[in-house]
């Protein structure tokens, strides 16, 4: 019998899959998230039920015109093991239409509890394993080893939060000036990604952070990796913060929206326009 084919060989890297969405597709990222205001006004039950219909649907109406969807995790999980299997069966499906996924969980926790986390969203065959999972520094970067490396030994990747969205990251992560902990995040993400081709090791800036990053001295530009930016639409960014936020790695930048696209639905057609339109806007 030859020897089982590393996990490596099913996939190619992340940031590869990733470039190649991005010429095809563009830039834009659409979140799923299935409030219970957005079921409500689709016409839909706050239940597993409502959410597959809802899930499945913004699949198909926009898998096609974006760089990737990103489930956020708490929304299923509100429904408990029917909303995970929802979640399953979303992500499973995406990836049988060639539609990257990026798990929105924020996991983060000491390195052995890391581990489970990282094999529960990025492990070959694991129910809930995305194309790509947000995670959260507070343990420390090197905390995060578990899914950096299980993400680079099966083609998939990570994205670290360093400068978030909402107006009460600002009192931990822009402090700091040339010492800030979102400085130290970049720093290292870049060190991931230092090398050929694009790498796996992404980073969550705010679309809505308007100079925090020139401020504290993160230079966006050298990371080598992607720069997943949400705050776009229903938080109040657009191109001009987009511009502010990040000048000259705006190239890297994956804009991200949730709520103002997905209240164009229930039809699949209007999501769709909703969805190119943003993208068009952004370009
Ligand atoms: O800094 C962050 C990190 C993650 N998010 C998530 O993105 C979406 C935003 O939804 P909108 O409806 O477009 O506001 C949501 O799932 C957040 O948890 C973020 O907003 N900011």
């Amino acid at each position: 019998m030859p020897p089982e084919a590393p996990a490596a060989a099913l996939r190619a890297p992340f940031g590869e899959r990733l470039a190649a969405a991005r010429a095809a597709r563009g830039s834009l990222c659409v979140g799923i998230d299935p409030h219970p205001g957005l079921l409500a006004g689709w016409g839909l039950d706050d239940s597993p039920e409502g959410l597959e219909r809802f899930s499945l649907t913004v699949l198909e109406a926009v898998g096609a015109v974006a760089v990737a969807l990103k489930p956020q995790v708490a929304l299923y999980e509100r429904h408990g093991s029917r909303g995970l299997a929802v979640l399953e069966t979303l992500l499973a499906r995406a990836a049988d239409a060639s539609v990257l996924t990026i798990a929105d969980a924020k996991r983060g926790d000491i390195g052995s509890t890391m581990l489970a986390y990282a094999e529960a969203w990025l492990g070959e065959g694991r129910p809930l394993a995305a194309d790509a999972v947000t995670l959260n520094p507070y343990l420390g970067f090197e905390s995060l080893r578990p899914a950096i490396d299980l993400a680079a030994a099966t083609g998939r990747g990570v994205f670290v939060l360093a400068l978030t969205s909402n107006p009460e990251g600002r009192s931990v992560q822009h402090v700091g000036g040339d010492e800030s902990v979102a400085r130290s995040i970049a720093l290292a993400a870049a060190a991931e990604n230092a090398g050929a081709g694009p790498g796996h090791v992404g980073l969550v800036v705010g679309a809505t952070i308007g100079d925090a990053a020139r401020h504290l001295g993160l230079d966006l530009g050298s990371l080598n990796g992607p720069i997943l930016a949400p705050g776009v639409g229903a938080q109040g960014a657009g191109t001009v913060e987009l511009r502010a936020a990040f000048g000259n790695a705006l190239p890297f930048v994956l804009p991200t929206s949730s709520r103002a696209i997905l209240a164009a639905g229930p039809h699949p057609a209007d999501l769709r326009a909703a969805a190119e339109r943003t993208r068009d806007e952004l370009a």
